[in-house]
C-alpha cells in the first residue's frame, strides 16, 4: 500500500482499462481473491488512520464496491472493533463476489447491522464510504414517487460528508467519477463546503489502479489524501501491458548549472502583453511584469519586456533587471516569447509576426481569445508545428472553451479530453489549468499535475505560470517536459506557502527558484 504523495511519477487508469485489468487478474487467481485482497487492505488502511476508532460505520451499497466494505467489516470486527454495517444491496441482486462477503459478514458475531445510520458519531470514529466505485451511474433515473434505493443513497453519502468522523472511502469517493473527477448527477455535495473535509479527516484507497478523477476537477476536494494498493497487480500480472490514461506527474529532475557557463546559456525570454492604460482605460501592464518577474526567477539568462502601452512611458522601479524593448526592437527569430498576459486588445496586432516568428512560444490569456475568433491566427498557430517551433498554450477552462467552442462546463467535465483535443487541434502543448492541472501534447499520454491549491485562486498567478514556461522553453527544453516542470514548480511553491502569509502572485514570483 502507498501513500501518494507529488515525489514520484504514478500511472492512472480509467475505468475501462482498470476494468480489464481486473479481468485479466481475476482470470489468474481463484474466485474472490481480489476482494479479499481489497476487504483486508481497506481494514488495514482503517485501523491505521483511526487506531482508537471507537465506532467503525461502514456504508455498503448494492455492488461490489459495498463488497469491499462487507469484506472489511469482518475484519474488523475480528480485530475486536464495534462494527456498524448500512447496506444498501438485495440479495436478489447481489453480485457474486459481493454476495459471498456478504455471507461472511452476516455470520460474524460482532457485527451491528443498521438500517439508519448512526447520528453520534465523533472525531473519536470512523466512517467507511462503500457505497459507490466505479461503477457510478452517469445519468438519473426519473424521480421515483416513493423513496427508493437511490435516495436512500443519497441520504447516506450526505450524512457521509457532514460527519465529524473521519471518512474512508473504498476505491472512490461515492458519487465522483473516476474518470473525470465530476460528481455524478443527484450525488453533488449541497454545498462548497461539504465537498471536502478539512485536514487529515478524508482518505481515499484507491484498488488495483489509480484512477485519474481522484486528481483533477473535484476529485483533490472529494478524495483527501489517496492511498494505493494494486491488490498484487503489478507482482503478477504486470501494469504494463495496459497502457496509462494519464500520468500523474512527479518532480522534474534537479538540474544544476555548468561552472562554465553564461547568462546566453540559459537562453532570452520576451514577454509580449500589457496593454496600456491609454487604450482603453484599462491598465494591465501589470501582468506582463508578473511574467517577466516569473522569467527571470525561473531561470531566464534575459528577460525583455514589450509593453503593449502605445506611449511605452512606464518605468520599472521594481524589478530592474527587466529591460523594456519596443515591439519592433524585438529579434522574434530568436526568442522564446510569451504572449498574450494581460494584452488586452492591443494584442491582436502583433499576434501574426508573433505566431510567424517567434522561436519558441507561449500563448496566454487574451491571445488565446484573439486567436478563439480568428481563423487565420489559428492557421498560423498550427502551422508552427510543421517548422518545428514550439508552442505551449495556457488556457484555463473558459479559455479553452472558447477556443473548442464549447462551454467552461463542457471543458471541465472532461479535463483530460479537453486538453487532448486542444494539443491534436492546434499541434501544441496545452496546460489546462486549474485544480489538476492537464498537460498534454498530440499523441502522448496526457499529465495531471500533483501540486497547487485553492491559494492560487487570485488574479496574476497564471501569468506568474506563462512566464516561467518561457524560462524553460528558452533553457532550450522540450515543450511537454518544460509545461510539466514548470506547473510542477508554481504548485510547489504554493503549496509550501507560509500559512500566516497571503499569496499574491508578485510575491509567487519572486519565490519561484528553478533553473
Ligand atoms: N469485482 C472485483 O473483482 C473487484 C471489484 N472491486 C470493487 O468493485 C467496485 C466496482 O463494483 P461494481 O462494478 O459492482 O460497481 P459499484 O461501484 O459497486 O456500483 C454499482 C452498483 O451501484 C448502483 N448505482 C450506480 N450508480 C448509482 C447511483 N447514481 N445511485 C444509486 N445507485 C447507483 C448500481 O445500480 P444499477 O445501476 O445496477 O441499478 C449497482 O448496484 C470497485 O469500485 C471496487 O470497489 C474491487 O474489490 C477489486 C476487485
Ligand atoms: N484551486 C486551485 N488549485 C490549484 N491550482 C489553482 C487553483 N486555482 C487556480 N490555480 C492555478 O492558478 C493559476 C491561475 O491562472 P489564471 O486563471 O490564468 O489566472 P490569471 O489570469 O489571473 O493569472 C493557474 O496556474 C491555475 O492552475
Ligand atoms: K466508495
Amino acid at each position: 500500500m502507498q501513500r501518494i504523495t507529488p515525489d514520484q511519477t504514478y500511472p492512472l487508469f480509467n475505468t475501462e482499462a482498470t476494468r480489464r485489468l481486473e479481468q485479466a487478474m481475476a482470470a489468474q487467481l481463484a474466485p474472490h481473491t481480489l476482494m479479499q485482497r481489497a476487504g483486508l487492505a481497506v481494514a488495514q488502511l482503517a485501523q491505521a488512520i483511526a487506531p482508537h476508532a471507537r465506532t467503525i460505520w461502514i456504508a455498503c451499497g448494492p455492488g461490489n464496491n459495498g463488497g469491499d466494505g462487507l469484506e472489511a467489516a469482518h475484519h474488523l470486527a475480528r480485530a475486536g472493533r464495534k462494527v456498524v454495517i448500512s447496506w444498501l444491496g438485495t440479495t436478489e441482486t447481489l453480485p457474486p463476489d459481493a454476495r459471498q462477503s456478504w455471507e461472511k459478514a452476516r455470520h460474524c458475531a460482532n457485527i451491528e447491522w443498521a438500517d439508519t445510520p448512526p447520528t453520534d458519531l465523533t472525531g473519536q470514529d470512523l466512517c467507511i464510504d462503500a457505497l459507490l466505485g466505479i461503477g457510478v451511474r452517469s445519468s438519473t433515473r426519473p424521480t421515483p414517487s416513493a423513496p427508493t434505493h437511490d435516495t436512500v443513497l443519497a441520504q447516506w453519502l450526505a450524512q457521509l460528508r457532514s460527519s465529524a468522523a473521519p471518512v474512508l472511502a473504498v476505491d472512490v469517493p461515492s458519487g465522483l467519477d473516476a474518470d473525470t473527477g465530476q460528481y455524478a448527477p443527484g450525488l453533488e455535495p449541497a454545498t462548497h463546503s461539504a465537498a471536502a473535509k478539512p485536514g487529515t479527516a478524508q482518505h481515499t484507497l484507491s484498488l488495483l489502479t489509480l484512477k485519474p478523477g481522484l486528481f483533477t476537477a473535484h476529485g483533490r476536494d472529494a478524495a483527501g489524501q489517496v492511498w494505493w494498493h494494486d491488490l498484487g497487480a503489478t507482482a503478477e500480472t504486470g501494469l504494463n501491458h495496459e497502457p496509462p490514461t494519464a500520468w500523474l506527474a512527479g518532480p522534474p529532475p534537479r538540474g544544476g548549472r555548468l561552472h562554465a557557463s553564461h547568462k546566453g546559456s540559459y537562453g532570452d525570454v520576451a514577454v509580449v502583453g500589457g496593454e496600456g492604460l491609454a487604450l482603453r482605460g484599462m491598465g494591465m501592464t501589470g501582468a506582463a511584469l508578473l511574467a517577466g518577474s516569473a522569467a527571470l526567477h525561473g531561470g531566464a539568462g534575459r528577460v525583455l519586456v514589450s509593453l503593449l502601452d502605445q506611449d511605452q512611458a512606464t518605468e520599472i522601479h521594481t524589478q530592474p533587471e527587466l529591460m523594456l524593448r519596443r515591439f519592433e526592437a524585438l529579434e522574434l527569430e530568436s526568442l522564446s516569447v510569451v504572449c498574450g498576459c494581460g494584452g488586452g486588445q492591443a494584442v491582436r496586432t502583433v499576434l501574426p509576426a508573433v505566431l510567424q516568428r517567434a522561436q519558441a512560444l507561449v500563448l496566454d490569456a487574451d491571445a488565446l481569445n484573439i486567436i478563439s475568433t480568428d481563423g487565420a491566427l489559428q492557421q498560423a498557430l498550427t502551422a508552427r508545428s510543421a517548422r518545428q517551433h514550439p508552442t505551449v498554450l495556457t488556457p484555463h477552462p473558459l479559455e479553452a472553451a472558447r477556443l473548442l467552442h464549447t462551454t467552461s462546463a463542457q471543458v471541465q467535465a472532461h479535463r483530460l479530453m479537453a486538453a487532448r483535443e486542444l494539443a491534436k487541434k492546434f499541434q501544441c502543448t496545452v496546460a489546462l489549468k486549474g485544480s489538476g492541472t492537464v498537460i498534454a501534447h498530440p499523441d502522448d499520454i496526457p499529465h495531471i499535475n500533483p501540486t497547487g491549491n485553492g491559494s492560487l485562486a487570485t488574479a496574476g498567478t497564471g501569468d506568474v505560470l506563462a512566464g516561467l514556461l518561457g524560462a524553460g522553453l528558452a533553457a532550450g527544453m522540450m515543450p511537454l517536459q518544460a509545461a510539466i516542470r514548470a506547473v510542477f514548480a508554481h504548485g510547489q511553491v504554493a503549496d509550501a506557502w507560509p500559512l500566516d502569509e497571503p499569496l499574491t502572485a508578485g510575491a509567487l514570483a519572486r519565490r519561484i527558484k528553478i533553473g
